[in-house]
Order: structure tokens, then sequence, then C-alpha cells
């Protein structure tokens, strides 16, 4: 479902991704874990053509993201991003967030595309914020707009940057169990996230990255047991006990 093949990418002089491969299986959950500066960050932008890639290619439910198109937006918008700091349009609305895309990008009415909206707001338990402006959100609730907006557009995949990261502790779980749901109704995702209790608890696999390699991609039990490489392993121990 998600195919990456042999990408690499510099920046400049810098080389942010060195021939990465990785397959992830529809309804497969992978968690992307390394240090920071590692690239997973890239890898996922990459996979979303929020980057472009420089060698190899990307293929997301048989389309080539990787290529130049025209229709762009269209092709992203079928891949859900979340990201670290929400970027919600500040200046609109939460049901406003909701239902731009799908009006502008999807063509949808406004009255559909506000069924659709208040729905997924439901489902994140936010029907109550929809008139809401972002500012007046927690850091979780907003996060669980973002996730509510990636979903109205009917992505294929969803992919999420460092979703917790920026929130306050007592937050994380209520982004986090909507994640678990999403995973358990059979979503593609591929995470970036420390939250090792997530990805012990969710992932089929777990990909380590170290200086803009894919060093090891293993069975989620298997990762925590006994990583196959050193720099996992010094990597685990030292989030494990942080
Ligand atoms: N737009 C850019 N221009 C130049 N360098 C960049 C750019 N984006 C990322 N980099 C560099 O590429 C490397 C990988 O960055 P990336 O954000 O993918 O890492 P990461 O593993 O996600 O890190 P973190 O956990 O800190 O978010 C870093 O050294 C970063 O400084």
């Amino acid at each position: 479902m998600i195919e990456i093949e042999h990408v690499s990418k510099w920046f400049g002089d810098f080389q942010a991704l060195k021939d990465c491969s990785l397959n992830v299986e529809q309804g497969e959950v992978v968690v992307v874990c390394g240090p920071s500066g590692s690239g997973k960050s890239t890898l996922i932008k990459c996979v979303n053509a929020l980057e472009p890639v420089d060698e190899g290619r990307i293929v997301v439910n048989g389309i080539e993201v990787t290529t130049r198109r025209t229709n762009l937006p269209k092709v992203r918008a079928k891949i859900g991003m979340v990201f670290q700091h929400f970027e919600l349009f500040p200046h609109k609305t939460v049901i406003e967030n909701v239902t731009l895309g799908q009006i502008k990008v999807l063509n949808r009415s406004a009255e559909e595309a506000r069924e659709k909206g208040e729905q997924l707001l439901e489902r994140v338990g936010l029907a109550d914020q929809a008139e809401k402006y972002p500012a007046a959100l927690s850091g979780g609730q907003k996060q669980r707009v973002a996730i509510a907006r990636a979903l109205a557009m009917d992505p294929v995949a969803m992919l999420f940057d460092e979703p917790t990261s920026a929130l306050d502790p007592e937050m994380i779980s209520e982004v986090l169990d909507v994640m678990v749901q999403l995973a358990q109704e059979g979503m593609t995702m591929i995470v970036v996230t420390h939250e090792m209790g997530f990805a012990s608890k969710v992932a089929q696999r777990v990909v380590f990255m170290d200086q803009g390699e894919i060093v090891e991609v293993q069975e989620t039990d298997r990762f925590f047991k006994r990583p196959e490489t050193d720099r996992a392993q010094y990597f685990l121990s030292r989030i494990l006990h942080e």
C-alpha cells in the first residue's frame, strides 16, 4: 500500500535520507523512531509529497507520489498528515478547518462537507467545539481537530509526525486513544513517535532510523525484546530510561 523504494534526499550538501526502502501493508501500523535529526519527518513528508525526493520513488495505493503532477493537492489529500504543531488554520473555526479541504479540493457541497465534518468532530469528541477558533482549544483538542480534518478527505493512509510531542502529558492519551481506534478500524498508518507504549500496543512493526538510514525494521515485540543493531539498542535504552 505504501511502497518506499530506494529513496534518497539531500538538503544542499547534506544527505537527509540514504537509500531508504520500506513497504507498509494495507491496514498496517508502522512506528518510526530514532534520534533527533535522523530523517523521520523528512521520510514521511516525502510520502505526502511535501518534500520532493532526489532518488528513488514512493507509491501510495498504486499512485506514484514522487512524480511531478498537476493534481498534487488531490493526491496529498488522500494521504492524511498530522503534524506536531497541529497546523490548523487559525482564522477559521473548528468546523471550517474540517470542511475547507473537502469543499476546495474534493469539490463537495458546503452541506455535504458540514455533515461529514460534524460526524468526524463527534467521533473525536469535539462536537461541542465546532464554532470555536483554534486559539480557544487545548493542544489535545487542536490535535484531534487536525485528525478529523485529515479524515474528512477519506484518506487511504494516515501519516503522523510526532503528534503528541507538543502536548502536555495529560493530553497525550486523548490523542493516542483516537489513533488507537483508527488503527483498530484498519487504517494504514505511519507514525513517527517516541511513545513506545503506543508502539508496543498498536504497531505491527517498528522502523528505527539513524543518520538518514533505515537501520532496522522489526516486528514490534522483537524490536523491544532484542533489537538487532547496537544503534537501536542504545537508542531504546536511552528513551526507555528517560
Ligand atoms: N528544509 C530543510 N533544510 C535543510 N535541512 C533540513 C531541512 N529539513 C530537515 N533538515 C535536516 O535534515 C535532517 C533530518 O531532519 P528531520 O526533521 O527529518 O529529522 P527527525 O528525525 O524528524 O528529527 P526530530 O526528531 O528532531 O524531529 C536534520 O539534520 C535536519 O536539520
